[in-house]
């Protein structure tokens, strides 16, 4: 139930200081409690009259006003801190994710990065709350109640304190069984989140391939499996609980057997007896609420170890390396560069060195590594071997900030955010004005999608609002790269692969300027783009296979021949 993680908290030894506090006025209430109450029935018995136990009421009503408000004031002083805790929490995996360039949410899956963020905080949340109380109520408030306890009656104090240590033994023995069910029941809590939020992805081609009834199944299975976890955790945190109860029930009715057969024998007076009587719940009470909330609590540290992994999870450097912006006498090399996909090497010794504004196109048979290799310069993947050298500085991958904040990266489907279409352009550039927008809308052919929008620029376009075909996405990711002249590195990822020829061809027309006086990576399959490149890489089975101007390479008639001969490769 207790994470040591807990003690790393920020703040955590002033919270625990203050609770330890709030938790001893609880226990010096509770004692006064049953003073008092203890003292006015005694007084009864032995006939005083009733309106002299006012004063002693009075006293027990003050500790019980004392205790409650104890206890208000410690839940709205622990829910701010929980709050603020879980928020940082949250900050900090949102960061994770964007410094690693989503590579987090490769590695775990969306569903169970989602469900961390979202569900999983929540439970960190709940528990920060019921364990930071408990850590401090079990240890202050058993203490203090025993102590007076022994000074009434030691006997009873005596009971009182051997049972405690069985019951806390009783409870370890259950906790670790009750953990390592909740641990199973967190894993398959992430299968389902993954496969929740794989079947809306794909629920489209199960619809198109009228293959949602069998899927429905597999739902069903993954769903049982989680509802199957969840029972037998809560069989086992129910009969723990219910154990733990009962236990604590004996070990009260064993106090009170024994001062009941001391006071009809004459060795214990009523005072004490009903004292004691009184405090012996409150005793036992913080051990039984601790194993109330054990399996609430189980949620909340599986959800903690699962994000602190994910906050924990290597991002392979710094990004703090200063780069100078490229230029026309800008260098890079790459030696010996190996990258791979867990254990799966899917580059392999790649060397080759690029230089100021030249164009260099990336092509290879299906599988063969080319977005792996923009992904590789783009930073969105760590290389696992070979050396990087950026002019002069060596650098251990591209997830540099000052690598990164120069680079427009242009996938086969760019994404669109759900916002105003001017945003969705203005991308890079928040700050571009009006006028560079329309001329950005121009260059790339975008008026007449703009002038057929009903509410135009300020369109909702993206995810839930209007859709957009493949060529006008790309005219939007091209229009994001012309309007930041500043970024002087372009990385195309096979950008025209879902367009038809003519469109491709009107593109082309309007995207070989914007290469101008721009370092560029150009992955495709379509051999036409490589007439417009200084340079072509020839990649095969992740390794280069030749790389050179393309009259070099089509003098050679080496692998650039044999793949322009395979009939998949497009020619037009
Ligand atoms: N995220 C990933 N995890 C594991 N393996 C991957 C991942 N992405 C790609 N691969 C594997 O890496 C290899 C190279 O893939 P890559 O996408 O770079 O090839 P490509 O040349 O771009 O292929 P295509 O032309 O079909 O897009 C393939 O064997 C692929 O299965």
């Amino acid at each position: 139930m207790l994470d040591r993680a807990i003690f790393a908290l920020p703040g955590v030894r002033r919270v625990l200081a203050l609770l330890a506090s709030a938790s001893a006025l609880q226990a010096l209430c509770i004692v006064g409690q049953a003073w008092f109450l203890a003292t006015a029935l005694a007084n009864l018995w032995h006939g005083a009259p009733i309106p002299d136990q006012t004063a002693w009421i009075a006293l027990f009503f003050a500790c019980f006003v004392a205790r409650q408000g104890a206890v208000y004031a410690e839940d709205a002083y622990l829910e701010t801190y929980a709050y603020d805790r879980a928020d940082e929490l949250r900050q900090e995996l949102l960061r994770k994710v964007f410094t690693t360039k989503a590579q987090v949410v490769w590695d775990n899956g969306t569903g169970s990065v989602a469900a961390a963020m979202l569900e999983g905080v929540d439970q960190v949340q709940a528990y920060f709350r019921l364990i930071l109380p408990k850590i401090t109520s079990i240890v202050v408030i058993p203490l203090i109640v025993l102590a007076f306890a022994l000074a009434l009656d030691w006997v009873s104090a005596l009971i009182m304190f051997i049972m405690f240590p069985f019951i806390v033994l009783y409870m370890i023995i259950l906790g670790r069984n009750a953990k390592d069910a909740a641990s199973r029941q967190y894993r398959t809590f992430q299968v389902l989140s993954n496969h929740f939020i794989d079947t809306l992805r794909g629920i489209d081609t199960l619809k198109l391939f009228g293959a949602g009834k069998r899927h429905g199944a597999s739902i069903f299975s993954v769903s049982e499996r989680f509802r199957e976890a969840t029972m037998k955790t809560l069989r086992m945190a129910t009969l723990s609980s219910l154990v733990l109860d009962l236990f604590s029930t004996l070990s009260i009715a064993a106090v009170a057997f024994m001062l009941g057969m001391r006071l009809l024998d004459g060795t214990a007076q009523l005072f004490p007896a009903l004292a004691i009587l009184i405090m012996a719940p409150e005793y036992f009470k913080p051990i039984r609420s601790f194993a109330s909330d054990y399996h609430a609590s189980l949620d909340g540290v599986n959800a903690l170890k699962s994000i602190q992994r994910l906050i924990g999870a290597p991002d392979g450097s710094d990004h703090s390396c200063e780069l100078p912006d490229w230029g026309a006498t800008s260098r890079m090399e790459l030696r010996g560069v190996g990258c791979s996909y867990d254990s799966h090497r899917v580059l392999e010794n790649l060397d080759f060195t690029a230089e100021g504004f030249r164009k260099y196109g990336i092509v290879g048979a299906s599988g063969a590594g080319k977005s792996t290799l923009v992904s590789l310069l783009g930073g969105f993947l760590a290389p696992d071997a070979g050396d990087i050298e950026l002019g002069n500085t060596p650098l251990p991958d591209f997830k540099q900030d000052g690598w990164q904040r120069q680079i427009v990266y242009i996938p086969q489907d760019p994404y669109l955010f759900h916002a105003t279409l001017r945003d969705n352009i203005a991308f890079y550039r928040p700050d571009a004005s009006d006028e560079e927008v329309a001329r950005a809308i121009d260059v790339v052919g975008l008026d007449d999608l703009v002038a057929e929008l009903p509410c135009g620029l300020d369109t909702l376009v993206g995810e839930g609002a209007r859709a957009l075909s493949g060529g006008q996405a790309q005219r939007i990711a091209l229009a994001r790269a012309f309007l930041d002249n500043s970024r002087r590195i372009l990385l195309f990822d096979e950008p025209t692969a879902h367009l038809d020829i003519e469109t491709e061809m009107e593109l082309k027309e309007r995207m070989l300027p914007l290469m101008e006086g721009r370092l560029v990576f150009f992955a495709t399959h379509r051999l036409h783009w490589l007439d417009d490149m200084d340079e072509v890489i020839v990649l095969d089975d992740g390794r280069i296979a030749e790389h050179g101007p393309l009259a070099e390479l089509e003098a050679n008639g080496g692998a650039l021949g044999r793949l322009a001969a395979q009939t998949a490769w497009e020619t037009t």
